[in-house]
């Protein structure tokens, strides 16, 4: 077909559109949009926002370069004058970097002045801070930068808003291989799970777990990735991208290589690992005592105390959080950012959660993974979600976070889709191994005093719900709350969540285990009617609601529809800039962070249709929006499903990308029935 019968095409389904009633169109699923607004959408090569613009050449596709490769192109890169030296830039004085030509980075600060892009509009995110920006010179705002201030010191700027840094001491012995879990390995001992047959701890050399890739783009790990991502020259997301601080702040995780020689596993077989049918007899003081007798190579290699009382494995008091009324933000892998749960609790959101991050890469140290674990002070109840798939993993997982995090609960998932985590047997591959759940939720929450919570879909296969005969045990093995998302593993998001499944499991749920719901909630009377159906269920979590209209919490806090207007949209969106400048950095690299994360964002908010061009109130969450005209021209920009008007909207906060810019969102949110990690 050439262009002009597609656009006839078009006009024709438009004008079919506009014929049907409202009712004929919310049973197919569009969204009612007053017939006034309603325009012909506009034409495109085809739908596919991935394929869509000049901004997203076919040339998407790189060829693979080797790991060598890249990291001499990465070395350059840094060398090259883009790059200057933090504390060159910091200070203005090229003799500034204590490591002088040693320094990875350019100190030709002339140079680097040369080529340094016009500044961005607006004022930089830390003159209000204590001290002045820490990126100095390479700041995106520095005109705004007041004279004579020194630049401030980055550490300290996030020491006083974020939490939960990986320690760089902690992350070498990880990588070593040298850290030892005298609570969870006691406790996987006293379980009878600490013998080989039972151990999947590997060794850096393995490429089991630890070398988790997603290969449909919603979580990758092992070489930065996990919604974190680091933007190569050409702007093209690679992985996680790096903390400034992970480069230069004394003291942080890096990214730096982990050394290549074969490291024996710390794990003291003959004193720790027992045998998995004598375990559960091993009497507490023997495994006090077994483990004590383990000589650490030094004082430092060991950072968990052998004398620690805890070795005790008496029952813990639960520090015990009630769930009930509290508006939860679900995790959500790659735009459930800290920025963006930033922006949620602005607007309501009570309780936020970290995006998933894989145990095994959290044991090994790998600083993108732990990224996924910080917090910000606005979040006062605060989770992670770890996702594993032995006991053993999971259980040190828990200990090494108890000790190096500042959490309020510690979630699993085990509801999570996507095939490279079910194939290694976690996620929703746990839905199908109930006696593996029960050692992983006992193993984990007998070490620890936070809550330890469980995140699971209604089963694996469709028509095969497995957690109403689960939901008692689940409370008995020790979580204190299981979320369930009213889906089956093998549905993804197709079709409505089951929320009458969701009910009947929160009935059979014992008392002490709280019972959240979770799915398609749009509006507060989606709420409300949740909430109202069933009184077992103590809260319900949201989800896409929120990506596309994070308003959803001041909504059902203030029960009402809030007829947002563009402007207010828009403020909603410099808040968010405002924040991943805050966390990504104020430079060039931060910048382009910031961007890359809200477009993925952008990818999901022009699915909220204005309530005043309704036909029919509340819009749900799966239904199409058409095309229609906005009630003014950014109404009308945040309406379009076009990667290249997202970027539109991104060069209003951001300023111009630089050229060659490329964007494809990770979730395609035009698929609808995708999968997702939950
Ligand atoms: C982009 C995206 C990322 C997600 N990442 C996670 C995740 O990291 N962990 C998780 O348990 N669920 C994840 N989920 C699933 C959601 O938490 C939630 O269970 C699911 O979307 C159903 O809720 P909803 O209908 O309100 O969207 C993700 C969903 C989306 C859309």
């Amino acid at each position: 077909m050439d262009g002009s019968s597609v656009a006839l095409v078009e006009e024709a389904k438009a004008t079919e559109r506009a014929e049907k009633t409202p009712g004929e169109l919310v049973a197919k699923a569009i969204v009612p949009v007053k017939r006034e607004f309603l325009r012909p959408p506009p034409l495109r090569p085809c739908n596919d926002v991935a394929s869509d613009s000049k901004y997203t050449p076919s040339t998407f596709v790189k060829e693979k370069k080797s790991k060598r490769q890249l990291k001499r192109e990465r070395r350059q890169e840094q060398k090259s004058a883009l790059n200057i030296c933090s504390e060159i830039a910091k200070t203005g004085n090229v003799n500034a970097c204590p490591y002088n030509e040693k320094c990875r980075f350019s100190h030709d600060l002339e140079a680097y002045k040369a080529q340094k892009p016009d500044d961005l509009e607006g004022s930089c995110p830390f003159t209000s801070a204590e001290g002045a920006c820490p990126y100095g010179l390479a700041c995106r705002f520095s005109g705004t930068h007041k004279d004579g201030v020194a630049a401030g010191n980055l550490n300290l700027h996030k020491k006083n808003s974020e939490i939960n840094g990986l320690n760089k001491d902690v992350q070498k012995l990880l990588w070593k291989n040298k850290i030892r879990f005298p609570k969870a390995d006691a406790k996987l001992k006293l379980l009878g799970l600490l013998g080989k047959a039972n151990s999947k701890i590997k060794t850096f050399e393995d490429k089991g777990e630890g070398d988790l890739k997603v290969s449909n783009g919603t979580h990758a790990t092992n070489d930065n990735s996990c919604g974190e991502l680091v933007i190569d020259s050409d702007n093209k997301v690679e992985g996680s991208p790096k903390m400034p601080e992970e480069d230069d702040v004394e003291g942080f995780a890096t990214d730096e290589p982990r050394p290549t020689k074969k490291i024996k596993s710390a794990t003291n077989e003959e004193c720790c690992t027992g045998n998995a049918d004598n375990g559960a007899s091993v009497q507490e003081k023997d495994l006090g005592k077994s483990c004590a007798q383990i000589e650490p190579e030094s004082a430092t290699d060991n950072i968990f105390s052998e004398s620690d009382g805890s070795l005790k494995l008496h029952p813990r008091e639960k520090k015990l959080i009630d769930f009930r009324e509290k508006l939860y933000l679900a995790p959500l892998t790659t735009v459930g950012n800290l920025p963006f749960r930033r922006v949620c609790k602005m607007l309501g959101a009570d309780v936020t959660c970290g995006e998933m991050a894989m145990c095994t890469n959290l044991l090994q140290g790998q600083a993108s993974e732990w990224a996924l674990l910080r917090r910000h002070s606005a979040e006062d109840l605060f989770g992670v979600q770890i996702c594993g798939a032995y006991p053993d993993t999971v259980a040190r997982t828990v200990e090494l976070i108890d000790q190096e995090c500042e959490v309020d609960f510690i979630d699993i998932n085990m509801g999570c889709p996507i095939d490279i985590v079910v194939n290694k047997g976690a996620g929703s591959a746990l839905l199908t191994k109930p006696m593996r759940m029960k050692n992983i939720i006992e193993a984990a929450s007998g070490i620890v005093d936070k809550p330890i919570t469980v995140k699971v879909r209604t089963g694996f296969l469709e028509g095969r719900n497995r957690v109403d005969s689960l939901i008692a045990d689940i409370g008995q093995w020790g979580a204190n709350v299981v979320t369930i998302h009213g889906r089956s593993r093998q549905q993804r998001y197709s079709k409505l969540a089951d929320w009458e499944y969701i009910y009947q499991c929160a009935r059979k749920a014992p008392e002490a285990l709280q019972v959240l719901g979770n799915g398609d909630i749009f509006s507060y009377l989606d709420w409300n009617k949740h909430k109202s159906g069933c009184p077992e269920l103590s809260t319900c979590m949201i989800a896409r609601g929120a990506l596309v209209k994070p308003w959803i919490f001041t909504e059902i806090k203030e029960q009402r529809h809030w007829d947002i207007s563009s402007g207010e949209r828009l403020n909603i969106l410099k808040d968010y800039v405002r924040c991943g400048l805050e966390h990504w950095g104020s430079d060039t690299k931060g910048v382009e962070t910031t961007r890359h994360f809200m477009l993925e964002w952008l990818s999901y908010t022009y699915r909220y249709v204005p309530v005043g061009l309704l036909d029919v109130i509340p819009q749900q969450l799966n239904w199409r929006p058409p095309s229609y005209f906005g009630r003014d021209d950014l109404e009308t920009l945040m309406a379009s499903d076009s990667a290249a008007d997202w970027i539109r909207i991104s060069e209003m906060l951001l300023g111009k990308v630089p050229p060659g810019f490329t964007f494809a969102p990770k979730h395609k949110s035009n698929a609808y029935d995708r999968a997702e990690n939950g």
